[in-house]
């Protein structure tokens, strides 16, 4: 190109000028401002990379912004620690079993009343009664068991501030 001449603008340059517009199917309605969630895909969840990009993909869907990411093989101390109000419960033995018996994938989501949102989408703690109540959320689509749930979501702003600084400040895991 000469110095000081412009380029003709062509169809492709237009094209590609137009991709900057968000389309409308993507817009949230909502106005209010993001906010953050930790959400976890437990260890029976890493170990089918297609069941992980599935779930990625409907995350996505979602217009939910995955903002940062970790996989990480949490020691018993570490499982102890992110679990630590339920350690008086009958099943925190078998809860920590789990959650180190692989990797799990930690995934900060960012999009506006976003802790709710993901809640509600991953729907509550027991599969086999969500395969009767909310057949399409996520734990019943591959839950297995109440403790073999396979997903995570903080469940208020204090929680997820906490549970986020404890997965992606690198003094913890
Ligand atoms: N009654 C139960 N029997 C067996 N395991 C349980 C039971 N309740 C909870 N758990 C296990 O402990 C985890 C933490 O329990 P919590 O009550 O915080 O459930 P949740 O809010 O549905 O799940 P999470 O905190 O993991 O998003 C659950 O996700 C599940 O793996």
């Amino acid at each position: 190109m000469v110095l000081g001449q412009r380029p003709a603008v062509t169809t492709a340059m237009r094209h590609a000028r137009r991709s900057y517009v968000i389309p409308a199917s993507a817009q949230t309605s909502d106005d209010s401002p993001d906010e953050a969630t930790l959400a976890i895909l437990k260890p029976d969840l890493l170990a089918n990379p297609f069941t992980v990009a599935s779930i990625l993909d409907e995350i996505h869907s979602h217009n939910i912004t995955i903002s940062r990411r970790k996989q990480v093989h949490w020691t018993w101390a570490q499982a102890g620690e992110f679990y630590s109000e339920h350690r008086e419960r009958f099943f925190y033995q078998r809860l920590l079993g789990y959650m180190t018996s692989g990797p799990i994938l930690a995934l900060e989501l960012r999009a506006p009343q976003v802790i709710a949102r993901w809640r509600q989408l991953i729907g509550s703690t027991h599969p086999a009664r969500m395969r009767i109540n909310n057949p399409t959320c996520l734990r019943a689509k591959w839950g297995l068991t109440d403790t073999r749930n396979s997903f995570h979501g903080s469940d208020s702003s204090e929680s997820a501030a906490r549970e986020i600084a404890f997965v992606f400040s690198s003094l913890k895991t």
